[in-house]
């Protein structure tokens, strides 16, 4: 197992099949590749299926236990069920997705080998999920997880991007996680960095503290130290990495781009590393560089003046 100069062990990967997605959500991050928006077509500079493959032997190499299939909306790559079936047996293999495509596909995903499924879903309500998707397949999204939940890719957990437009709607979502089998509740934090708008952002404290006071129980993840909550028999979990040393300490995942490139942290795109022609060697060699090379994002990228996070001088040319 590889283990970066901060003593993070590497056991997860997360890998963008695609930039490309049907929705336009006003958040979006895209995992730190840019715009969203543009053709929904396959397209060329996007990893092959084999790329992916190889890739993922390698991970499996050195270690690996977990991927994750995200994007952009990676339900758009018509080769997922493929990808999925030649992951390696021994990692857990999940997705992260917008739930439109799950009818329909979430048996043959789970006959392909896949674990689990995350959906975001901001809202209970078609007129506040439009106002923050920018689409209109409220419906869709609904379906796609009574979909996921049905075919055994559970737990489902509903990643709820928590935000000024959204916040009002924590509690029943809580709710709803709590009076249905086979749902968890995602509350992540709106991250600024890359979306801009700091504006938009609420204190994730008040939403601790709120839900500190509903649950019956309050567990916490080694992985990025979450909090977890147990509310009503539902499961809700933070995740809250902003200006959060304790998060990026216990960071243990190695980015891929759909382009094909490494990336120690989504918040940076300074130290995006190609894997070349993709072959193993070249891979083997810029999965140790890139490990090599991360940082915790807060804590050493980004460090404390004062109450301000700012830009690490060190980094600065990078
Ligand atoms: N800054 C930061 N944000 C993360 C990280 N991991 C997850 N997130 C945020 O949480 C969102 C949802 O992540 P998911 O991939 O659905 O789920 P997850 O909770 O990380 O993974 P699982 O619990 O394994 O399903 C991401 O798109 C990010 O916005 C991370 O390592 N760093
Ligand atoms: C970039 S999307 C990719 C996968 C898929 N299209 C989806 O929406 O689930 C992955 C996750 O990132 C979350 N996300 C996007 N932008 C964010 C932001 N600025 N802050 C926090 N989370 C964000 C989304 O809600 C989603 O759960
Ligand atoms: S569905 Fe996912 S990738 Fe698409 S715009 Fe929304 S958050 Fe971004
Ligand atoms: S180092 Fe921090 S910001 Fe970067 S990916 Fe890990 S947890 Fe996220």
């Amino acid at each position: 197992m590889l283990v970066d100069g901060f003593g993070r062990e590497v056991t997860g990967v997360r890998i963008s099949l695609t930039d490309r997605c049907n929705f336009d959500c006003v958040y979006c991050h895209n995992e730190g590749l840019g715009d969203t928006r543009g053709p929904m077509e396959p397209q060329d500079e996007e990893m092959s299926t084999d790329d992916v493959v190889r890739f993922l032997e390698v991970a499996e190499e050195f270690d690996v236990e977990a991927v994750k299939f995200t994007g952009g909306e990676p339900m758009l790559r018509e080769d997922l069920e493929s990808i999925v079936r030649r992951t390696p047996d021994s990692m857990a293999a999940s997705l992260t997705t917008n739930g439109v495509f799950l009818p329909g596909r979430s048996e043959k995903l789970v006959e392909a080998g896949l674990d689990r499924v995350n959906v975001s879903q901001d809202a209970l309500d078609p007129a506040a999920f439009r106002e923050v998707t920018k689409s209109g397949a409220y419906d869709d999204v609904i379906e796609g997880v009574m979909a996921a939940v049905d075919a055994g890719l559970t737990p489902v957990k509903l990643n709820m991007v928590v935000f000024e437009a959204t916040a009002g709607y924590v509690p029943e979502m809580v709710e709803h996680v709590a009076e249905r089998e086979g749902l968890q509740l995602q509350l992540i934090e709106y991250m600024p960095e890359l979306a801009g708008r700091p504006d938009w952002a609420i204190d994730i404290e008040r939403v601790h503290g709120w839900l500190a006071d509903q649950a019956d129980r309050i567990e916490h993840r080694e992985m990025h130290d979450r909090r977890r909550y147990w509310i009503d028999g539902g499961l809700v979990e933070v995740v809250d990495p902003v200006g959060n040393e304790e998060f990026c300490a216990n960071c243990h995942r190695v980015r891929v781009t759909h382009t094909g490139h490494l990336k120690g942290c989504l918040n940076r795109n300074d130290d995006l590393k190609p894997m070349g022609e993709m072959t193993k060697p070249e891979i083997r060699t810029a999965f140790r560089e890139v490990v090599n090379d991360r940082v915790p994002y807060y804590g050493e990228y980004m460090i404390k003046d004062g109450d301000e996070w700012v830009l690490n001088e060190k980094y600065i040319d990078a």
